[in-house]
This record gives C-alpha cells, sequence and structure tokens, in this order.
C-alpha cells in the first residue's frame, strides 16, 4: 500500500516515518515537504538510512499513492482534504480541522470559519476503541488530539454503561513536544527547563473536541472543566480526571470493557507515563474515592503515539483490513 506523508519533517510526521519502517504492508512514495523540498530525507535526519532515507522530499507528490497522512497545521488540513478525496485518495488527517461535527464552533476556537462543513459529517473520529466499526468504512479520519485520547479513554467505560454522571474535572499534563515543532519562546529550554505551567484555562480547543464525543454517545452535554499543563520533559502525557458520578466499583467495568482491546491496559497501580513512550499504548487506573464520593481515573499516552501518529496507524489498518495491531507491537525504552 503506498501512502503519503504531508508535513513529514514535523514531530508527528517524523514519528509516522520511523513507525512506518517497519509496517509490512506499507511502502512511502511520498514526502510531502515545504520548507525542506529538494533535499533527501537522510540529509534532513540523518537517523532515516537505506530506501526511505534515500527518498527526496517534494513540494508535491511525484508517485502515486492511496492514503494520506496529514501532519500539518488545522489550517493546511482544512485545505487540502477537499481536493485529495476529490482525487480518490484516503486520509488520515491528524490535524483538528475535520475533528468537530459543529461548524459554528470553528471561529471561536480555531480562529478560522469551517469552508468545508460538508465533509464535517463525513469525517470519522479516529479513536478505534469508540469507533471502530465506522473506521472501517471511512475514507476521512479525522484522528483526534491527544488530550482527547487520553481523557476519553479514561471515562469511555463510563459512558458506555449510562453511568449518571454530574460533572467531570480534568487536569492533564504534556510534554513539550505536543506543541510542534515551531519554535515559541515560552517553549526555549532556557525557560521550560525547570518550569512547568498551566495554559488555555478558559478556551481550548480539545474542550469541544471531547463534549462531542461524550454527547454522541451519551446522549446528553456534561460540564467538563479542562486544566492543560505543560512539563519539561519531551514526550508523554498523564490525565487525571475526576468524575462526579453515581457510585460504582469501577474495575470491573474497566477490566470488562478493555479486556479485548490490544492497546489500552487496566493498571493495578497509578501509571507512568515511561511505561508508554514510544508505543501505541494507554493505561487506565480508575480509583473510587469514598472520602469524596467520585471516581478518579488516571490515564497514561504518548502524546506522539496514541495521542498522534500510532494512533494514526491504527486507524490506517482498520481502514484498510489490514490486522489493527500490524506495525505497532512497539517496545519503549525503559527506563
Ligand atoms: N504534537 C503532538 O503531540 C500532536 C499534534 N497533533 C496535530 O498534528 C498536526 C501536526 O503536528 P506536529 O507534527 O506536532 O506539528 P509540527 O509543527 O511539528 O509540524 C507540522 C509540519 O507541517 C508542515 N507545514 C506546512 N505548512 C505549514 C505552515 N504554514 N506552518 C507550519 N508548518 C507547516 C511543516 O513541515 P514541512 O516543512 O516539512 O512541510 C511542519 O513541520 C497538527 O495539526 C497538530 O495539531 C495532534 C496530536 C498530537
Ligand atoms: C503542549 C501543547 O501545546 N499541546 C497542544 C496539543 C496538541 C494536540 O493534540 O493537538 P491538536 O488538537 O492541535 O491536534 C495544545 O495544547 O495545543
Amino acid at each position: 500500500m503506498k501512502v503519503a506523508i504531508y508535513g513529514a519533517t514535523g514531530y508527528t510526521g517524523v514519528e509516522l516515518l520511523r513507525l512506518l519502517q517497519n509496517h509490512p504492508k506499507v511502502k512511502v512514495s511520498a514526502l510531502i515537504s515545504q520548507s525542506q523540498a529538494g533535499k533527501r530525507l537522510r540529509d534532513v535526519f540523518p537517523f532515516f538510512y537505506g530506501e526511505l532515507g534515500n527518498l527526496t522530499l517534494t513540494e508535491e507528490p511525484k508517485e502515486d499513492y492511496e492514503v494520506a497522512f496529514l501532519c500539518l497545521p488545522h489550517e493546511g488540513s482544512l485545505e487540502l482534504v477537499p481536493k485529495l478525496l476529490e482525487e480518490g485518495k484516503k486520509v488520515i488527517d491528524l490535524s483538528g480541522a475535520y475533528r468537530l461535527k459543529d461548524p459554528s464552533l470553528y471561529p471561536h476556537y480555531y480562529s478560522f470559519e469551517h469552508k468545508h462543513p460538508e465533509l464535517l459529517e463525513k469525517a470519522v473520529y479516529g479513536l478505534p476503541e469508540i469507533y471502530r466499526e465506522r473506521i472501517k468504512g471511512a475514507s476521512l479520519i479525522a484522528n483526534p488530539g491527544c488530550y482527547p485520547t487520553s481523557v476519553l479513554l479514561a471515562i469511555y467505560p463510563l459512558l458506555k454503561e449510562g453511568i449518571k454522571i454530574e460533572k467531570i474535572v480534568i487536569t492533564s499534563l504534556s510534554g513539550v513536544s505536543g506543541a510542534g515543532r515551531k519554535p515559541v519562546q515560552h517553549f526555549h529550554f532556557p525557560e521550560m527547563f525547570g518550569d512547568f505551567f498551566a495554559y488555555s484555562l478558559e478556551k481550548h480547543r480539545h474542550v469541544p473536541e471531547m463534549e462531542g464525543v461524550i454527547k454522541d454517545l451519551y446522549g446528553i452535554n456534561v460540564p467538563l472543566r479542562f486544566s492543560p499543563i505543560v512539563v519539561p520533559t519531551s514526550r508523554g502525557m498523564l490525565s487525571s480526571v475526576s468524575v462526579f458520578c453515581e457510585k460504582i466499583e469501577p474495575r470491573e467495568l474497566y477490566m470488562e470493557t478493555y479486556r479485548e482491546e490490544p492497546f489500552v491496559k487496566v493498571a493495578s497501580e497509578p501509571p507512568h507515563t515511561k511505561w508508554v513512550v514510544g508505543t501505541n499504548l494507554c493505561f487506565v487506573y480508575p480509583l473510587w474515592d469514598h472520602r469524596v464520593g467520585c471516581l478518579q481515573v488516571v490515564s497514561v499516552i504518548d502524546n506522539l503515539g496514541k495521542g498522534a501518529s500510532s494512533q494514526a496507524i491504527q486507524n490506517f489498518n482498520l481502514m484498510m483490513g489490514f490486522e489493527e495491531t500490524i506495525g505497532l507491537n512497539l517496545s519503549l525504552n525503559f527506563p
């Protein structure tokens, strides 16, 4: 299966290439790059060698291919998706440009008018543990954001079971690679090293993304309080999700929900990000707090893995009718 990567030199693009190198059904046939066009991949990233390293980055694809992975800023994907679909390509978009169903949310949360609202209905939200069947028939996948992946997997058993929920309070910690490769002053090494801080407390585009899935599964809106925090590590994400809900004994429900899932594991102690970095795994750890009377769920993922590129490959496998786990049997670096 020939694939093209758009935005090949960004963080999610490079991670995708790292993983696709070992995918037995994939041949990367086009690497699209604006900033590095004309160079070989190995000239930009010496750790890619062999056939892949010798591929030249180009502004437009030179060879035909069947599936496009878009590792672009939201605005870039917004423009490109309709064109690729018209050409008959299947598209996996890692940006947020097609994640929300309601186009009227885009000006507020993304600062642009959505020019292709008809495609929002067509796009399938690519969280396999929830939408596996829809993904299999899709031609456009909106790959989820990293925070929503960690949070939705932490609460999915409750939504599926119809547990009565009053409100959800989320605190999520992310490594700096979540912000992408483009330099920004407050992520500059001397400022970020030894520092961590909350941001976007009043408005983050992942709130309507999570709310949309909750409404779809659960039928009603649930108030969400979301606090993202960036910490001075490169990769990894930990979400602590407090769910004010009817009293439950969560362990069996979580074990039952995820028993057959290859990538979601129920931990028996609070999980670490070092358990997942470099992999497509998510660990969830549910705990009923008898004192406050709420459920706390801690989840960990790699923001560039299950939060982006390896999840995109899981979606690709499903879309193409391959076994869901191929190319994703990944080992991590511990410690
Ligand atoms: N980082 C993360 O943890 C996650 C990111 N995402 C989403 O995935 C997408 C890619 O993210 P990520 O790889 O981190 O981003 P990066 O900033 O690291 O890379 C994006 C790449 O897109 C290309 N590009 C094309 N046009 C532009 C432009 N106008 N401005 C900047 N870059 C441009 C560039 O590559 P080139 O020059 O080669 O064309 C750039 O390196 C984004 O939409 C992001 O929101 C989703 C989940 C997690
Ligand atoms: C640390 C950091 O800045 N993280 C990013 C999340 C990246 C991600 O998942 O995002 P998209 O929705 O952009 O695809 C942020 O909060 O904007």
